[in-house]
């Protein structure tokens, strides 16, 4: 089955593109932020469904910012974490409810850990949870709170949990992989490595493409209670 890359801007698809087969990838810039990315994964996902070419595997991909001491190369999720998704809650250790905390849904979604470690190996990757922020963290104590809030954490980039909930829905299998092109913290735009970031994506989709485009394994379990959204085929298809 196909697989469906999403990234952000299209500078990061094309970048995806030149690493792998056009025949089992299919690679979209769905927009920046975990709103956006999760709309165009939904709409790509339904559309390859009624079309009859499901697609078997979803990716998040591109550029990230990367925790210390992962300050460059590529990094692949062990977790898709929504790091600002919750409440405030000051008087509580770590001063933040996560989504959970609160009764609804989840903050975290799982990969299918064979794949994704395989990945990390053949690539060089650093692996890790993969943070989702809506806002890019800029200054060095957002970067501790994160740091310490999800321990091992890898990067930071704003569209992986969104591509996750859309893939969630139909109970598809999902990874983030990426390449860091910044520090997590300070803002210093003039430090950023876009290109060497681009060229790293080409370099990851192309030694993991073998992988990815013959993965058959299983979703991995949804965490926690109830129902996640995920809908079958006839029900997106209507009366
Ligand atoms: O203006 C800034 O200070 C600034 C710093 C980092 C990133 C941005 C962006 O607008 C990039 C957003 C875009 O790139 C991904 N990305 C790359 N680095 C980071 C990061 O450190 N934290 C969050 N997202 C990052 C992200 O997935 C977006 O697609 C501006």
């Amino acid at each position: 089955m196909r697989t469906l890359v999403v990234t952000a801007v299209p500078q990061e698809r094309d970048a995806v593109a030149a690493g792998c087969a056009p025949e089992r990838f299919e690679v979209v810039a769905g927009g920046v932020g975990p709103a956006a990315a999760a709309a165009a994964t939904a709409r790509e996902l339904t559309r390859a469904e009624l079309a009859g070419r499901p697609y078997g595997l979803v990716v998040s991909a591109g550029i990230c910012g990367g925790f210390a001491p992962v300050t460059e190369g590529p990094v692949v999720a062990s977790a898709i974490v929504a790091a600002d998704l919750g409440a405030e809650n000051p008087g509580t250790e770590g001063g933040f409810t996560p989504v959970e905390g609160l009764g609804f849904g989840t903050g975290s979604y799982p990969v299918p850990l064979p794949l994704a470690r395989a990945v990390a190996d053949v690539c060089g990757a650093a692996f890790g949870p993969l943070l989702t922020v809506s806002t890019v963290t800029g200054s060095a104590e957002r970067a501790r709170t994160l740091a310490a809030r999800h321990p091992g954490a890898v990067g930071e980039a704003m569209e992986g949990f969104g591509v996750a909930e859309a893939a969630a829905l139909l109970a598809l299998p999902v990874l983030e992989i990426r390449t860091v092109s910044n520090p997590v913290g300070p803002r210093d735009r003039g430090g950023w490595r876009i290109r060497e970031a681009l060229d790293g994506l080409t370099a990851v989709f192309a030694d993991s493409a073998p992988l990815l485009g013959s993965w058959t394994g299983p979703t991995p379990d949804l965490p926690g209670p109830g129902d996640h959204g995920a809908h079958r085929k006839d029900e997106l298809e209507g009366p």
